[in-house]
């Protein structure tokens, strides 16, 4: 069974079939309607937006692998611009002058800009090396293995470390950690260079060039995900699970529970093996894994990751064009650098089905402005000269992260009982999710055939691509 149906849960079915084949039975787990969990759409004034995880880096291969191999396409848009404001003035404006936003950068971040590309790239090549550790078999048990094979001490040392840090050490200057680092993590992560230097090189992967989504929203990743992977979807919300005495994993959802007189009635589900792709804490489920864990368990104090609000209000309307000195409905992404500013990022977005060729010009956009707290009229009235619509979502986006984080295991229970959600201490993307999922089905193969067949076996080494 695969408990959720977010990226992590898709994935997880999708992965499994492609592994075992046909002659196994994948039941997923999701309550909602509506499959993606933290990658959503939502309506604004008739046309659809992403109102969560909206970007993917071009090295991503997972999600680029699943784009072709499904004939799912890119959204077209253009190059995004940003610029950096302090709550009072911009510390870095953009131009729509390639040559003056390159002249504005060089003064602003001087060498610390090729520092950056150097870092990043060294970053993502060990990084890499996941999809070649995958396509071999290999699975990690838990994340310390995970990022040590990757990266060895670069990596382990970046998630015990604070980004301020891990970017000082390198050489990086005032202005570059300020403005680039701290605006960066503002907008994808919510938070400053107090996170890990981990989170950091992640979220500045988030700020490059070439990034993309695709055509339709996100979610289609999922969709696609889910439909080839004949799983079979019950949509109950699963409470617990336990470890029978028989070596099996009893799934039990909020549904299956009923009183008949005195009597109560618990009907389980038994599989052998389980993936739970939902983060277990408070803040998000409800989730009881006490009597099946073992080799480690998510609810101990140590591992209670709690997880940040994140606003989103969608405004149509025109933004205040005195306070950001900018006309054009296009103007550069603006990015909140301290804490001094209420909003975080605000950025005009396109329908996640806008195609130029059919009509649609620059009024189909919005605007999306990301904050702690929901914004006030007051708040809105500042930011915005006019506008003909405003649509708040609230949602539990990213974890809370700090250094030094725990680097926890994938496995609950050798038994076969896999939990995805111990990546995003390493950092929380779709990707990320992806890589999980694709690590939790090896294992789970990879386990059932040591155990149950000998190795050299046609099965144990069916081919997998993505
Ligand atoms: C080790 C490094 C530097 C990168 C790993 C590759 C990776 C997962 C890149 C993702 C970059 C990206 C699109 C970051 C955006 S942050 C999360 C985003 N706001 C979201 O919600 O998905």
């Amino acid at each position: 069974a695969v408990v959720g149906g977010g990226a992590g849960g898709t994935a997880s079915a999708f992965f499994l079939r492609q592994l075992y084949g046909t002659d196994v039975q994948i039941d997923m787990y999701e309550p909602s309607n509506v499959l993606c969990g933290r990658v959503a759409t939502v309506e604004v004034a008739g046309r659809m937006y992403e109102a969560g995880a909206s970007m993917l880096h071009p090295s991503n291969r997972y999600a680029k692998g699943i784009l072709s191999k499904f004939g799912l396409k890119e959204a077209t848009r253009p190059n995004v611009l940003i610029s950096f404001y302090n709550g009072e003035n911009y510390t870095f404006r953009s131009s729509e002058w390639k040559i003056v936003t390159l002249f504005r950068l060089l003064w602003t971040f001087g060498y610390d800009l090729i520092r950056l590309y150097w870092f990043e790239r060294s970053f993502l090549n060990l990084f890499d090396k996941i999809y070649s550790e995958h396509k071999h078999g290999h699975s990690f048990r838990n994340m310390s293995d995970f990022m040590y094979t990757l990266g060895q001490d670069t990596f382990i040392n970046a998630t015990k470390i604070s980004a301020c840090q891990l970017y000082a050490d390198q050489g990086f200057g005032s202005n570059f950690i300020n403005m680039m680092l701290n605006g960066g993590l503002l907008a994808n992560y919510g938070q400053t260079c107090e996170v890990t230097g981990f989170v950091g090189a992640v979220s500045m992967a988030g700020i490059q060039p070439g990034l993309w989504s695709v055509r339709g929203g996100n979610k289609l990743l999922c969709s696609k995900l889910y439909e080839n992977s004949s799983a079979h979807w019950i949509k109950e919300e699963v409470t617990k699970v336990s470890l029978t005495s028989g070596g099996q994993f009893a799934v039990r959802t909020s549904t299956n529970e009923s009183n008949f007189l005195w009597l109560s009635i618990v009907i389980y589900s038994l599989y052998d093996h389980v993936i739970i792709t939902t983060p277990i804490n408070k803040d998000t489920s409800k989730l009881d894994v006490s009597g099946a864990c073992s080799t480690y368990c998510p609810s101990d104090d140590n591992d209670q990751r709690r997880y940040r609000k994140t606003v989103a209000t969608f405004v149509k309307g025109k933004l205040n064009s005195t306070k950001f000195q900018c006309e054009s409905p296009t103007c550069p992404v603006i990015l909140g650098t301290s804490n001094a500013t209420y909003f975080r990022t605000i950025g005009f977005h396109y329908p996640v089905d806008f195609n130029e060729s059919t009509g649609d010009t620059i009024e189909s956009g919005i605007y999306k402005v990301f904050s702690d707290e929901s914004l006030t009229k007051e708040q809105i009235d500042d930011l915005f000269d006019k506008h003909d619509s405003v649509d708040e979502v609230v949602w539990l986006a990213y974890p809370k992260y700090s250094a030094p984080e725990n680097l926890t295991s994938f496995v609950l229970n050798e038994a076969g009982l896999y939990y995805t959600s111990p990546i995003e201490s390493a950092a929380s993307a779709m990707e990320m999710s992806l890589i999980s999922a694709r690590n939790a089905a090896l294992l789970s193969f990879n386990d059932w055939y040591a155990v149950s067949e000998p190795v050299n076996n046609a099965k144990r080494n069916a081919p997998t691509e993505l």
